[in-house]
C-alpha cells in the first residue's frame, strides 16, 4: 500500500495547505503518507469502504491488533505516517482543513486514540487464535510495534563498535546512520534537539529511538529497482540461466562478471559513461518530488550481458549518490554523521554496500545478524516480556557489528566527478520539464 501512489491529487491539496503539522514530515507530505491515502478513500471509495471501515491501521498495528486484539497504535506509525504528535496528539485543525473532520467527530477511534511507545506490551498478550495459527504459546508477550524501517534502525544503531576503528567509538549515538535497504531504502539519523531537514521526513520525537528525535530519509525504489532494470533487460534470460547453473543469485552471478569485465581497473570505472538518476518512482528525499521520473544516459545498441552488469552497476553507484544526496541535506540541517549502519536485503550485496561506502566516503557496518528488521522486532518483544528494563538497554545488548567495510579513498576523485553529473541530470529533467510546459 505504501508504494501506491495514486493519491497525488489529494496529498497536493494537503500541501497547499501550509498547515503546522507540514513541518515535522520534512515540509512536504508525502504522498506515501496516510492522510493523503484516507483522503484518497473518501473520495473514491465512499460508501464501499469509508463509510463502512471500523479502523485504518498501519501494517504493524494490523498486525499487534491481529496477534493480541488489542486496538491501540504504536506512536512510532502514528507519529511518522499520520501526523500525530508526541508531545501535542492530534491536530484537530489540519484534520478539518483537509476535508477528513469525521476523524475528529468520532475522537479519532478509526485511526488510533489509544497510543502506546513501542515496546510496551499488548493487553494479554498472544491471543488463542493468533496462537494456533503462529505455532506459538497463548499469552506470550506482543510488543506495540515499530515500522519495518525503524525496527531495523533499532537493531542496528546501538551496536557497541569497539575495536573497528570507526570515528563514531566513543561518540554520540546521533553520529550514527542506519539505513535499511529493502524494497525502499530509509535514512534514519537521530538527534537529542529536533532538527528540521527540508525534504526529509521527521523530526519525529520517540519514533524510534526513545527520547531522541528522528529523521528519516528515503529512497521510493531501490531494491525494486535494482530488479527492476535487471529483470527488464534483454539478457536477463541469459544472466538467470548462467546464475542457476552455477547455483549462483542473480547478483552473486553480476557482482563476479563485473570482476571478470573490470580487469586491472576498480569496479566502479567501468561506468564512466553510463549514468543513471534514480527516480523511477518519484523522489522522497531530499526533493520531495513525485513527479521526478528514471533517467538513463549512455546506452548503446549491444545488449548483452556486459551491457546488463554495467547497467546493473550504474543502478546501484546512482542509488548510493541518492545516499550521499540526503547525507548531505541532513548534514547541512545539522547532523553530523560519520558511519553508515547498513542493513536489508540489500545489505546481502557487497557491491552495494562498498558503493555506498566509495560514494558516501564512510565506512559501512553490517551486523552481525542479517535479518536486522528482526533485531529491532526481538528488541521489542524482550522488553514487552520485561527482559530489559529500557529499549537502550536492550539495543546495546542485542545488536552486534558483524563486518566492516571502508571506502576506497583512491577512488573518490572518479565518484566526485560521477556526483556532479548526477546532480545535473535532474537539473536537465527538471529544464526538459520546464521546456515542455513553455508555449
Ligand atoms: N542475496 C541477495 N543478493 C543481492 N540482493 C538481494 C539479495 N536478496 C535480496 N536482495 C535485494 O533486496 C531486495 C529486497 O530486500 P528486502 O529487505 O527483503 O525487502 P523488503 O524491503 O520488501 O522487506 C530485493 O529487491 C533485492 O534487490
Ligand atoms: O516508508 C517506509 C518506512 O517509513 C518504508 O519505505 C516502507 O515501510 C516500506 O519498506 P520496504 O522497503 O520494507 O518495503
Amino acid at each position: 500500500m505504501w508504494l501506491d501512489h495514486r493519491a497525488v491529487n489529494q496529498v497536493h491539496r494537503i500541501n497547499e495547505t501550509k498547515h503546522s503539522v507540514l513541518q515535522y514530515v520534512g515540509g512536504v507530505m508525502s504522498v506515501e503518507m496516510q492522510a493523503p491515502k484516507l483522503l484518497w478513500l473518501k473520495e473514491n471509495l465512499r460508501e464501499t469502504c469509508w463509510d463502512k471501515a471500523g479502523h485504518f491501521f498501519d501494517l504493524p498495528d494490523f498486525l499487534s491488533w491481529k496477534a493480541t486484539g488489542v486496538t491501540a497504535r504504536s506512536l512510532c506509525s502514528l507519529v511518522c505516517k499520520w501526523t500525530y504528535s508526541a508531545e501535542k496528539g492530534w491536530d484537530d485543525s489540519f484534520w478539518k482543513m483537509v476535508g477528513l473532520e469525521d476523524l475528529v467527530a468520532d475522537n479519532y477511534s478509526k485511526i488510533g486514540n489509544q497510543v502506546l511507545p513501542p515496546g510496551t506490551c499488548l493487553g494479554n498478550g498472544l491471543t488463542p487464535e493468533a496462537a494456533k495459527d503462529l505455532g506459538l504459546p497463548a499469552g506470550i508477550a506482543v510488543a506495540a510495534s515499530l515500522i519495518d524501517a525503524h525496527a531495523g534502525g533499532l537493531g542496528v544503531i546501538g551496536a557497541d563498535v569497539r575495536g573497528h576503528g570507526l570515528a563514531c567509538e566513543g561518540q554520540p549515538v546521533t553520529s550514527r546512520l542506519a539505513i535499511i535497504c529493502g524494497t525502499s531504502s530509509c535514512h534514519m539519523g537521530i538527534s537529542k534537539n529536533p532538527i528540521f531537514v527540508p525534504g526529509v521526513w521527521g523530526p519525529y520525537f520517540s519514533a524510534m529511538v526513545p527520547g531522541f528525535w528522528l529523521n528519516e530519509g528515503g529512497q521510493s525504489v531501490t531494491g525494486k529497482l535494482i530488479d527492476h532494470m535487471v529483470q527488464g533487460h534483454a539478457a536477463f534470460p541469459e544472466l538467470q540461466a548462467k546464475a542457476t547453473a552455477r547455483c549462483q543469485s542473480i547478483y552473486a552471478y553480476l557482482n563476479s562478471h563485473l570482476d571478470l569485465i573490470k580487469k586491472t581497473q576498480p569496479v566502479g570505472f567501468l561506468t564512466v559513461d553510463l549514468h543513471v538518476w534514480p527516480d523511477f518512482h518519484g523522489n522522497r528525499s531530499p526533493l520531495a518530488d513525485l513527479t521526478l521520473k528514471g533517467m538513463v544516459i549512455g546506452l548503446k545498441l549491444s545488449q548483452d550481458l556486459d551491457d546488463l552488469a554495467i547497467l546493473y552497476l550504474a543502478t546501484v553507484q546512482a542509488i548510493a549518490f541518492g545516499t550521499r544526496l540526503i547525507i548531505e541535506a541532513m548534514e547541512s540541517a545539522g547532523h553530523s554523521i560519520s558511519t553508515l549502519f547498513l542493513c536489508g536485503g540489500l545489505g546481502k550485496n557487497p557491491l552495494f554496500v562498498q558503493m555506498h561506502s566509495d560514494i558516501t566516503g564512510m565506512p559501512v557496518v553490517l551486523s552481525q545478524e542479517v535479518e536486522s528488521v528482526l533485531v529491532g522486532a526481538a528488541i521489542l518483544g524482550a522488553c514487552a516480556s520485561g527482559d530489559f528494563a529500557s529499549v537502550q538497554e536492550a539495543m546495546a545488548r542485542m545488536s552486534k557489528v558483524g563486518k566492516v567495510v571502508f571506502p576506497r579513498r583512491e577512488d573518490k576523485r572518479y565518484y566526485d566527478k560521477k556526483y556532479q553529473v548526477f546532480l545535473k541530470l535532474v537539473e536537465h529533467q527538471k529544464e526538459y520539464a520546464s521546456i515542455m510546459k513553455g508555449d
